[in-house]
């Protein structure tokens, strides 16, 4: 079953175009990366699935209905941001108590053993918190919510390289025993990639790629040798990117879809075949040139 569902989807903020006829479905129990760049639409498309916004044309289905101000959906999804407001006049510990009325699947001993984890102070406001702790303290109640459906925008924001990993893996950990579909966001793939199984890529409000972790690392191949013969060899290939890496050698990162004797063409020309990370993968089909930074250097 698919719990997301979105059809030729557009948001418009006035006369600007932000999310642009995207199309993708996401099964049930599964976690999905949204990966983007700055402004790519990360925070407006996943404002629209949690029923916080409402979308310009296209469809979009959650639980199989329109997600805005519904109230299946939000029965059934917690959204957690770094923007999410709490009852000022309230104690982190008293936010956990009334936490538990509002999900139907809360579990309050594990909040309570993740609290204890993290060492907030029960006593403590939320709007006194740094912006890591915030961060962590959101993400305690994303995660005992246990919703059917989990949005997390850029959970970790502000969080510590140690906290991150752990809240990470506490989160594998509850997804394992208690699976739900997931979607999180991230600029970098790098920091959640061992979690996902699924990764929808996004660049300027529209859909760049959407398949499993697995065929995302073998996307593509990186080919390295002289200038000249790795002109040569992509000559007629289309380049997903391409960079000056020393005197007169270059970078070529092409789709794995060549033939074995394209790849024999390379090896003759002695170009070394490697292959590309999943990170940079998705920086360089958002990049919004072939030559990612270099390209604001070269003038020539
Ligand atoms: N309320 C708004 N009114 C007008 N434009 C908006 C509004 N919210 C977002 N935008 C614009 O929509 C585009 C997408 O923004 P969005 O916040 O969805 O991107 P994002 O991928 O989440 O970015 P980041 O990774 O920087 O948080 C940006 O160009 C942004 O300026």
């Amino acid at each position: 079953m698919n719990v997301v569902v979105c059809n030729n989807l557009t948001k418009q903020y006035g006369r600007s175009k932000v999310i642009h006829s995207m199309s993708f479905q996401l099964a049930e129990n599964k976690i999905t990366g949204l990966i983007g760049r700055n402004g790519a639409g990360k925070t407006t498309l996943l404002k629209i699935i949690a029923g916080y916004l409402h979308h310009s044309s296209g469809d979009v289905q959650v639980f199989s209905e329109n997600p805005f101000n519904n109230l299946k959906v939000s029965a059934n999804t917690i959204f957690i941001d770094n923007e999410m407001s709490f009852s000022q006049g309230l104690t982190l510990k008293e936010l956990l108590e009334t936490a538990g009325s509002f999900y139907q699947n809360w579990d309050h001993d594990l909040a309570l053993r993740l609290f204890d984890y993290f060492s907030l102070d029960p006593k403590q406001f939320h709007g006194n918190l740094s912006k890591g702790m915030q961060s962590t303290f959101n993400s305690i109640i994303g995660l005992a919510a246990r919703c059917p459906l989990t949005i997390m925008d850029e959970p970790t924001s502000g969080m510590d390289s140690g906290t991150r990993k752990d809240f990470y893996r506490a989160l594998l950990k509850e997804y394992i025993a208690h699976p739900r579909t997931i979607i999180l966001s991230s600029h970098l793939l790098d920091e959640v990639e061992d979690l996902l199984e699924d990764v929808l890529l996004i660049k300027s409000g529209e859909k760049c790629l959407h398949l499993s972790i697995d065929s995302l690392r073998d996307y593509a191949i990186g080919v390295r040798g002289k200038t000249e013969k790795v002109q040569e060899w992509i000559d007629r290939i289309e380049t997903i990117h391409l960079q000056d890496i020393g005197a007169n050698l270059s970078y070529a990162v092409v789709k794995n879809d060549r033939s074995i004797k394209e790849l024999e063409d390379a090896r003759q020309l002695g170009l070394e075949i490697t292959s590309v990370s999943a990170e940079d993968i998705c920086s360089y089909l958002t990049s919004k040139t072939k030559g990612g930074i270099d390209h604001v250097f070269n003038r020539g």
